[in-house]
């Protein structure tokens, strides 16, 4: 067996494993990528891309489907291999990015196989040996699957397989009304598909009620059948026709099933023993510098455990590069990451929910909103449905909460004001394009001073006094 001798050893090759690599080797470290699948992970292949390619797709058929004012609407003529064709080519067009070839330009040594430790310091792949100074375990998540009746006999789709799918299904039964859940679901219908979701709790129940609620009322309004509070107790059927049996005793019947019910960190078979890293069933156990119990090894992405997203997994890496590269302190403070369900209208989250906040903050906490209704560009557009939430504590955004076209864009000011702690007033002296959907943030944070300035008598007899003094 070959025995290579490296600076840093990255298992995974997906959003995190690649970043620490491209960062790593590129600030002169000798580094050894291993990748079991696809290169890109995830993301690339089954998660991110091909959902955000669908969802595009989708959208153009319903914006021919309900037209505009003066543009006749017609029902869309959807050829369904030919928007698979257009999702592969999206993956197609950004895979030389994470691709092999331009890692081993890079000048890191890539190995395609399944890594498994062997010592505390060691890991084998492919049949070779690999000594690292630092290891990052980088190897993501699967689908999980969990152990309903009837799961093994009844055919399902999952994230990995659901893209792959040349003929329009029918009706497709969601189970789980997480993100990918509704994503998928929203799709799905757009493209022509019956659907219906079933959800043992709420909907984007990790959401603001207040937003989830919009965006449960657009989903409805689509067609699509929402099924909230019961758990899913039996499934049945074969290829094209099964039946999903609910804990009320009814039953939703459909031609294909999504599993969409959470995610399963993926370090089955690691070996993680040998090397003296703990873990649970959520993921490898990482301190805020998200170092494993053994201090050679780190975690990002998905495998550390936290939050699944892929800006997370390459803010990891970032974290781990200070560290195991640059012999720099770092750690992973979570308040500032954001998150979007791409949904239309889309709902961006950063910091703290108005709910958290109110937790946390008690009567120090001001909210504060502005309507996307009262938003000219959002008017000439036709979408304004929708609102910004903004969480104020001493002048100081601690989270905030869009729902509406673009609230993806959007949050991207308020994860700044957050990480840079900057305060409200910054946001509200900046000179927003008009008209832009942006100006909702402006006004938001506006609407923090209104009060101060539009509803103080003091200031009032301040202004009558200044009035008559000044030339
Ligand atoms: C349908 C769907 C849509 C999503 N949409 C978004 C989105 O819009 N925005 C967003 O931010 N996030 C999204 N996510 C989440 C995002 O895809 C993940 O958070 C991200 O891919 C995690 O990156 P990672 O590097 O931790 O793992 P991954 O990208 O999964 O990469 C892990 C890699 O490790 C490899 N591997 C595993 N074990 C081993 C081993 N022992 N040896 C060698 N290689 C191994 C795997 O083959 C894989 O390639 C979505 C996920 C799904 C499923
Ligand atoms: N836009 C994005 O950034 C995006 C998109 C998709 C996925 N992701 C990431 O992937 C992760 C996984 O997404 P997900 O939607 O699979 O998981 P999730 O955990 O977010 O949601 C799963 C849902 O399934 C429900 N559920 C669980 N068991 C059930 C059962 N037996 N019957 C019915 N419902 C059940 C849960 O109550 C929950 O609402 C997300 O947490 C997110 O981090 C991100």
């Amino acid at each position: 067996m070959q025995l290579i001798e490296t600076d840093i050893c990255v298992i995974g090759a997906g959003s995190g494993g690649l970043s620490v690599a491209a960062g790593a080797v590129q600030m002169g470290a000798r580094v050894v990528l291993i990748e079991a699948g696809e290169m890109g992970g995830d993301c690339l292949n089954a998660g991110c891309v091909p959902s955000k390619a669908l969802i595009a797709a989708a959208k153009a058929a319903e914006a021919q489907r309900h037209g505009f004012r003066g543009v006749a609407a017609q029902e869309p003529q959807v050829d369904f291999a030919a928007v698979k064709d257009h999702v592969a080519a999206v993956i197609a067009q950004i895979a030389p990015v994470d691709s092999q070839e331009r890692f081993e330009g890079l000048g890191c040594t890539v190995i395609r196989a399944f890594a498994r430790f062997t010592g505390p310091a060691e890991v084998e792949a492919g049949g070779q040996r690999i000594r690292a100074r630092r290891f990052v375990i980088a190897t993501g998540s699967r689908p999980f699957v969990p152990p309903i009746p009837g799961v093994e006999t009844t055919p399902y789709l999952t994230n990995e397989t659901i893209f792959d799918l040349r003929e329009r299904p029918g009706h497709l039964v969601v189970i789980g009304g997480g993100p990918i859940g509704v994503e998928m679901a929203q799709a799905h219908r757009r493209l022509g598909c019956e659907v219906t979701v079933i959800e043992g709790a709420k909907v984007l129940g990790r959401e603001d009620p207040e937003l989830a609620a919009v965006v449960i009322d657009a989903l409805r309004a689509e067609g699509i059948r929402l099924v909230e509070g019961q758990p899913v107790v039996r499934l049945s059927g074969s290829d094209g026709a099964v039946e999903v049996v609910l804990g009320d005793g009814t039953s939703v019947t459909g031609t294909h099933i999504l599993m969409a019910v959470g995610r399963k960190v993926a370090l089955d078979g690691m070996n993680l023993e040998a090397a003296g890293v703990a873990h649970t069933g959520k993921g490898v156990t990482v301190d805020a510098r998200l170092r494993s119990s053994n201090r050679r090894v780190y975690a990002v992405g998905d495998a550390a455990g936290g939050l699944q997203f892929t800006h997370v997994a390459g803010w990891h890496a970032g974290i781990v590069i200070r560290q195991a590269v640059l012999g720099l302190p770092a750690k992973a403070d979570p308040r500032a990451v954001p998150r979007v369900t791409y949904t239309v209208p889309e709902l961006a989250q950063v910091g703290l929910t108005e709910a958290e906040a109110r937790k946390l903050h008690g009567d120090r906490l001001t909210v504060i909103r502005a309507d996307l209704h009262h938003n000219d560009r959002a008017i000439a557009e036709g979408k304004d449905t929708g609102f910004a939430k903004v969480m104020v504590v001493k002048g100081r955004p601690v989270g905030a909460s869009i729902v509406g076209p673009q609230a993806g864009e959007l949050i991207g000011l308020w994860a700044l004001a957050l990480s840079a702690r900057l305060k409200m007033s910054a946001v509200a002296g900046m000179i927003a394009p008009y008209p832009t959907l942006g100006e909702v943030s402006k006004r938001a944070a506006g609407a923090y001073f209104s009060p101060q300035l539009f509803a103080n008598p003091w200031l009032k007899r301040f202004v009558r006094l200044v009035q008559r003094i000044i030339p």
